[in-house]
Protein backbone atom coordinates (compact mmCIF):
# COMPACT_ATOMS: atom_id res chain seq x y z
CA UNK A 1 0.00 0.00 0.00
CA UNK A 2 1.23 3.26 -1.17
CA UNK A 3 0.31 7.05 -0.32
CA UNK A 4 1.58 10.23 -1.67
CA UNK A 5 0.43 13.88 -1.24
CA UNK A 6 -2.83 13.25 0.35
CA UNK A 7 -5.10 16.19 1.50
CA UNK A 8 -8.52 16.62 2.59
CA UNK A 9 -10.26 19.85 3.85
CA UNK A 10 -13.28 19.90 5.44
CA UNK A 11 -14.67 23.46 4.98
CA UNK A 12 -12.00 25.45 5.95
CA UNK A 13 -10.39 22.89 7.85
CA UNK A 14 -8.02 21.02 6.90
CA UNK A 15 -7.60 17.49 8.15
CA UNK A 16 -5.00 15.96 6.22
CA UNK A 17 -2.18 18.09 4.37
CA UNK A 18 0.40 16.35 2.33
CA UNK A 19 0.74 13.15 4.02
CA UNK A 20 2.64 10.40 1.85
CA UNK A 21 3.79 6.97 3.52
CA UNK A 22 4.23 2.97 2.57
CA UNK A 23 2.90 -0.06 3.67
CA UNK A 24 4.91 -3.54 2.62
CA UNK A 25 3.78 -6.96 2.61
CA UNK A 26 4.52 -8.76 5.90
CA UNK A 27 5.04 -5.18 7.63
CA UNK A 28 3.14 -3.76 10.47
CA UNK A 29 2.77 -0.18 10.35
CA UNK A 30 1.72 2.17 13.32
CA UNK A 31 -0.35 5.06 13.07
CA UNK A 32 -0.10 7.60 15.87
CA UNK A 33 -1.29 11.14 16.91
CA UNK A 34 -3.00 13.05 19.14
CA UNK A 35 -7.21 13.47 18.27
CA UNK A 36 -8.03 15.10 15.41
CA UNK A 37 -4.61 14.54 14.09
CA UNK A 38 -6.30 13.44 10.37
CA UNK A 39 -5.89 9.37 11.16
CA UNK A 40 -9.19 8.05 10.76
CA UNK A 41 -9.45 10.64 7.66
CA UNK A 42 -6.70 9.45 5.93
CA UNK A 43 -7.92 5.02 6.58
CA UNK A 44 -10.77 6.65 5.08
CA UNK A 45 -8.90 7.96 1.98
CA UNK A 46 -6.72 5.01 1.34
CA UNK A 47 -9.86 2.69 1.80
CA UNK A 48 -11.90 5.17 -1.01
CA UNK A 49 -14.54 5.94 1.74
CA UNK A 50 -13.47 9.75 1.52
CA UNK A 51 -12.12 11.12 -1.51
CA UNK A 52 -8.93 12.82 -1.38
CA UNK A 53 -8.70 16.40 -2.51
CA UNK A 54 -5.35 15.90 -3.53
CA UNK A 55 -2.95 12.80 -3.79
CA UNK A 56 -3.09 9.38 -4.58
CA UNK A 57 -3.16 6.12 -3.65
CA UNK A 58 -2.19 2.78 -4.64
CA UNK A 59 -3.74 -0.42 -3.04
CA UNK A 60 -1.91 -3.67 -3.74
CA UNK A 61 -1.11 -2.66 -7.14
CA UNK A 62 -4.57 -1.17 -7.84
CA UNK A 63 -5.67 2.48 -8.21
CA UNK A 64 -7.25 3.42 -4.61
CA UNK A 65 -10.62 4.76 -7.11
CA UNK A 66 -10.50 1.44 -8.46
CA UNK A 67 -13.71 -0.45 -6.82
CA UNK A 68 -11.50 -4.14 -7.34
CA UNK A 69 -8.68 -2.54 -4.91
CA UNK A 70 -10.95 -2.92 -2.00
CA UNK A 71 -11.33 -6.86 -3.05
CA UNK A 72 -8.47 -7.82 -1.08
CA UNK A 73 -8.49 -5.12 1.51
CA UNK A 74 -9.77 -5.87 5.30
CA UNK A 75 -11.12 -3.10 7.37
CA UNK A 76 -12.23 -2.54 11.02
CA UNK A 77 -13.46 0.68 11.63
CA UNK A 78 -13.17 2.54 14.31
CA UNK A 79 -16.77 2.73 14.88
CA UNK A 80 -18.76 -0.50 14.19
CA UNK A 81 -22.24 -1.71 14.22
CA UNK A 82 -23.20 -5.08 12.91
CA UNK A 83 -26.94 -5.75 12.43
CA UNK A 84 -28.46 -6.53 15.57
CA UNK A 85 -31.17 -9.35 13.84
CA UNK A 86 -27.95 -11.65 12.36
CA UNK A 87 -25.77 -14.41 14.40
CA UNK A 88 -22.18 -13.50 14.14
CA UNK A 89 -21.75 -16.47 11.56
CA UNK A 90 -24.26 -14.58 9.49
CA UNK A 91 -22.67 -11.61 9.94
CA UNK A 92 -19.16 -13.15 8.45
CA UNK A 93 -21.25 -15.06 5.72
CA UNK A 94 -22.84 -11.76 4.51
CA UNK A 95 -19.35 -9.82 4.34
CA UNK A 96 -17.85 -12.82 2.26
CA UNK A 97 -21.00 -12.34 -0.22
CA UNK A 98 -20.22 -8.82 0.01
CA UNK A 99 -16.28 -9.22 -0.35
CA UNK A 100 -17.31 -11.30 -3.87
CA UNK A 101 -14.84 -14.10 -2.37
CA UNK A 102 -15.51 -17.48 -1.67
CA UNK A 103 -14.31 -18.52 1.72
CA UNK A 104 -15.75 -22.24 2.84
CA UNK A 105 -17.65 -22.17 5.84
CA UNK A 106 -15.33 -24.52 8.20
CA UNK A 107 -12.66 -21.77 7.37
CA UNK A 108 -15.34 -18.76 8.51
CA UNK A 109 -15.69 -20.90 11.75
CA UNK A 110 -12.14 -21.11 12.09
CA UNK A 111 -12.42 -17.40 11.93
CA UNK A 112 -14.65 -16.94 14.64
CA UNK A 113 -12.55 -19.33 16.46
CA UNK A 114 -9.72 -17.00 16.09
CA UNK A 115 -11.03 -13.84 18.08
CA UNK A 116 -12.68 -16.14 20.43
CA UNK A 117 -16.14 -16.32 19.67
CA UNK A 118 -16.51 -20.03 19.20
CA UNK A 119 -19.04 -20.51 21.10
CA UNK A 120 -21.61 -17.68 20.41
CA UNK A 121 -21.26 -17.76 16.24
CA UNK A 122 -25.13 -18.81 16.73
CA UNK A 123 -25.90 -15.85 18.84
CA UNK A 124 -27.68 -13.12 17.51
CA UNK A 125 -24.94 -9.80 16.94
CA UNK A 126 -27.76 -8.11 19.14
CA UNK A 127 -27.34 -9.62 22.91
CA UNK A 128 -23.38 -8.77 21.99
CA UNK A 129 -20.66 -6.81 24.20
CA UNK A 130 -19.41 -4.35 22.76
CA UNK A 131 -15.74 -6.11 23.32
CA UNK A 132 -17.35 -9.11 21.59
CA UNK A 133 -18.57 -6.98 18.63
CA UNK A 134 -14.86 -5.66 18.55
CA UNK A 135 -13.83 -9.57 17.77
CA UNK A 136 -16.62 -10.09 15.27
CA UNK A 137 -15.49 -6.99 13.38
CA UNK A 138 -11.72 -8.19 13.34
CA UNK A 139 -13.09 -11.51 12.12
CA UNK A 140 -15.04 -9.09 9.47
CA UNK A 141 -11.63 -7.91 8.83
CA UNK A 142 -9.85 -10.84 8.26
CA UNK A 143 -12.68 -13.76 7.01
CA UNK A 144 -11.84 -13.10 3.22
CA UNK A 145 -7.97 -13.87 3.16
CA UNK A 146 -7.37 -10.16 3.05
CA UNK A 147 -3.38 -9.08 1.63
CA UNK A 148 -3.85 -6.11 3.87
CA UNK A 149 -5.54 -5.51 6.78
CA UNK A 150 -6.50 -2.26 8.27
CA UNK A 151 -7.44 -1.79 11.65
CA UNK A 152 -8.66 1.27 13.40
CA UNK A 153 -8.45 1.54 16.71
CA UNK A 154 -9.04 -2.61 17.29
CA UNK A 155 -8.95 -3.15 20.98
CA UNK A 156 -10.56 0.26 22.40
CA UNK A 157 -13.52 -2.20 23.23
CA UNK A 158 -11.14 -4.73 24.75
CA UNK A 159 -10.17 -6.62 27.90
CA UNK A 160 -6.19 -6.91 28.76
CA UNK A 161 -6.85 -10.48 27.30
CA UNK A 162 -8.57 -9.13 23.67
CA UNK A 163 -5.50 -7.25 23.78
CA UNK A 164 -2.99 -9.61 23.69
CA UNK A 165 -5.23 -11.70 21.15
CA UNK A 166 -5.46 -8.78 18.69
CA UNK A 167 -1.46 -8.64 18.96
CA UNK A 168 -1.06 -12.40 18.33
CA UNK A 169 -3.34 -12.12 15.48
CA UNK A 170 -1.09 -8.75 14.02
CA UNK A 171 1.65 -11.07 14.71
CA UNK A 172 0.81 -14.11 12.64
CA UNK A 173 -0.68 -11.80 9.38
CA UNK A 174 2.59 -10.26 9.62
CA UNK A 175 4.39 -13.75 9.10
CA UNK A 176 2.11 -14.63 6.32
CA UNK A 177 2.87 -11.69 4.05
CA UNK A 178 -0.10 -9.37 5.54
CA UNK A 179 0.69 -5.90 5.26
CA UNK A 180 -0.98 -4.49 8.15
CA UNK A 181 -2.02 -0.78 9.23
CA UNK A 182 -2.90 -0.30 12.76
CA UNK A 183 -4.28 3.13 14.58
CA UNK A 184 -4.27 2.83 17.66
CA UNK A 185 -3.82 4.94 21.18
CA UNK A 186 -2.03 2.49 22.76
CA UNK A 187 1.11 3.35 22.67
CA UNK A 188 2.59 0.66 24.17
CA UNK A 189 0.49 -1.94 21.75
CA UNK A 190 2.04 0.10 18.97
CA UNK A 191 5.58 -0.14 20.33
CA UNK A 192 5.17 -4.04 20.76
CA UNK A 193 3.95 -4.83 17.02
CA UNK A 194 5.12 -2.42 15.01
CA UNK A 195 7.81 -2.56 12.64
CA UNK A 196 7.34 0.95 11.58
CA UNK A 197 5.58 4.19 12.73
CA UNK A 198 3.99 7.24 11.36
CA UNK A 199 3.33 9.97 13.90
CA UNK A 200 0.88 12.42 12.39
CA UNK A 201 -0.21 15.51 13.94
CA UNK A 202 -2.48 18.46 12.66
CA UNK A 203 -3.00 16.43 9.60
CA UNK A 204 1.11 16.37 8.55
CA UNK A 205 3.77 13.57 8.73
CA UNK A 206 5.71 15.16 11.82
CA UNK A 207 7.84 12.03 11.65
CA UNK A 208 8.03 8.86 10.56
CA UNK A 209 10.45 5.64 10.69
CA UNK A 210 11.03 2.39 12.38
CA UNK A 211 10.90 1.84 16.20
CA UNK A 212 14.94 2.14 16.04
CA UNK A 213 15.25 4.90 14.31
CA UNK A 214 13.05 6.79 15.75
CA UNK A 215 13.75 5.91 19.50
CA UNK A 216 17.60 5.84 18.43
CA UNK A 217 20.87 5.01 20.89
CA UNK A 218 19.79 2.33 22.94
CA UNK A 219 21.61 1.45 26.05
CA UNK A 220 22.44 -1.71 28.40
CA UNK A 221 22.32 -1.98 31.95
CA UNK A 222 24.36 -4.72 34.01
CA UNK A 223 24.38 -5.08 37.52
CA UNK A 224 27.81 -6.84 38.24
CA UNK A 225 29.83 -8.27 41.08
CA UNK A 226 33.41 -8.55 40.96
CA UNK A 227 34.19 -5.82 37.97
CA UNK A 228 37.84 -5.69 37.75
CA UNK A 229 39.97 -3.29 35.11
CA UNK A 230 39.84 -5.66 32.27
CA UNK A 231 36.28 -5.80 32.54
CA UNK A 232 35.57 -2.02 32.71
CA UNK A 233 37.49 -1.74 29.48
CA UNK A 234 35.86 -4.49 27.91
CA UNK A 235 32.55 -2.84 28.67
CA UNK A 236 34.11 0.79 27.83
CA UNK A 237 35.07 -0.87 23.87
CA UNK A 238 31.15 -1.21 23.23
CA UNK A 239 30.56 2.70 24.28
CA UNK A 240 30.04 5.00 26.59
CA UNK A 241 30.16 3.44 30.48
CA UNK A 242 28.57 4.47 33.22
CA UNK A 243 28.99 3.49 36.63
CA UNK A 244 26.75 3.71 39.57
CA UNK A 245 28.03 1.17 42.57
CA UNK A 246 27.12 -2.03 40.77
CA UNK A 247 25.24 -0.74 38.10
CA UNK A 248 26.60 -0.10 34.96
CA UNK A 249 25.08 1.24 31.73
CA UNK A 250 27.00 1.01 28.36
CA UNK A 251 25.96 2.94 25.37
CA UNK A 252 25.20 1.00 22.19
CA UNK A 253 26.42 1.53 18.61
CA UNK A 254 23.40 2.23 16.33
CA UNK A 255 24.44 -0.44 14.23
CA UNK A 256 24.22 -3.09 16.51
CA UNK A 257 22.94 -5.91 14.78
CA UNK A 258 21.70 -7.83 18.37
CA UNK A 259 25.11 -9.61 18.92
CA UNK A 260 27.21 -6.69 20.74
CA UNK A 261 25.38 -7.77 24.06
CA UNK A 262 25.64 -11.60 24.52
CA UNK A 263 29.39 -10.98 23.34
CA UNK A 264 29.75 -8.95 25.94
CA UNK A 265 28.15 -11.04 28.80
CA UNK A 266 29.98 -14.08 27.52
CA UNK A 267 33.26 -11.86 27.66
CA UNK A 268 32.20 -10.45 31.32
CA UNK A 269 31.91 -13.61 32.42
CA UNK A 270 35.17 -15.21 30.90
CA UNK A 271 36.68 -12.68 32.81
CA UNK A 272 35.69 -13.69 36.46
CA UNK A 273 32.54 -11.07 36.16
CA UNK A 274 29.25 -12.27 38.19
CA UNK A 275 26.32 -11.14 35.79
CA UNK A 276 23.09 -10.35 38.31
CA UNK A 277 21.19 -8.70 35.70
CA UNK A 278 21.32 -7.50 32.07
CA UNK A 279 18.72 -5.14 31.03
CA UNK A 280 18.32 -3.12 27.30
CA UNK A 281 17.63 0.58 27.94
CA UNK A 282 15.83 2.46 25.37
CA UNK A 283 13.53 5.29 25.74
CA UNK A 284 10.09 4.53 24.98
CA UNK A 285 7.56 4.99 22.32
CA UNK A 286 5.50 7.44 24.46
CA UNK A 287 8.58 9.21 25.54
CA UNK A 288 9.53 10.02 21.80
CA UNK A 289 5.89 11.07 21.04
CA UNK A 290 5.62 13.51 23.37
CA UNK A 291 8.65 14.79 22.63
CA UNK A 292 7.85 15.16 19.07
CA UNK A 293 4.64 16.64 19.33
CA UNK A 294 6.45 19.22 22.08
CA UNK A 295 8.80 20.26 19.19
CA UNK A 296 5.35 20.36 17.14
CA UNK A 297 3.54 23.04 19.58
CA UNK A 298 6.60 24.72 21.33
N1 LIG B 1 -16.84 14.43 8.10
C1 LIG B 1 -16.16 15.47 8.64
N2 LIG B 1 -16.64 16.73 8.54
C2 LIG B 1 -15.98 17.78 9.07
N3 LIG B 1 -14.78 17.68 9.69
C3 LIG B 1 -14.23 16.47 9.79
C4 LIG B 1 -14.89 15.29 9.28
N4 LIG B 1 -14.10 14.23 9.54
C5 LIG B 1 -13.01 14.70 10.18
N5 LIG B 1 -13.08 16.04 10.34
C6 LIG B 1 -12.07 16.90 10.98
O1 LIG B 1 -10.79 16.51 10.50
C7 LIG B 1 -9.84 16.52 11.54
C8 LIG B 1 -9.17 15.15 11.65
O2 LIG B 1 -10.10 14.21 12.12
P1 LIG B 1 -9.79 12.64 12.21
O3 LIG B 1 -11.05 11.95 12.64
O4 LIG B 1 -9.16 12.19 10.96
O5 LIG B 1 -8.72 12.62 13.39
P2 LIG B 1 -8.09 11.38 14.19
O6 LIG B 1 -6.64 11.59 14.14
O7 LIG B 1 -8.63 10.11 13.66
O8 LIG B 1 -8.63 11.66 15.65
P3 LIG B 1 -9.02 10.67 16.88
O9 LIG B 1 -7.72 10.24 17.47
O10 LIG B 1 -9.76 11.61 17.79
O11 LIG B 1 -9.86 9.57 16.33
C9 LIG B 1 -10.58 16.97 12.78
O12 LIG B 1 -10.34 18.35 12.97
C10 LIG B 1 -12.02 16.71 12.47
O13 LIG B 1 -12.85 17.65 13.13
Amino acid sequence: MWCSGLRKRYGRRTAVDGVSFTVGRGEVLGLLGPNGAGKTSVIKMLLGLVRPDAGEVLLLGRRGRDPRARERVGYLPELFRYQPWLTAAEVLALHVRLAGARVPAEEQRQCLALVGLAERAGDRVGGFSKGMQQRLGLAVALVARPELVVLDEPTSALDPLGRVDVRDIVLSLRERGVAVLLNSHLIGEVERVCDRVVILDRGRVAASGTLAELLGQREVRLRLGGVGAAAEARMSAVGALHRTGEEFTVALPADDDGSLVPGLVADLVGLGVRVHAVEPVRISLEERLLGILREEHP
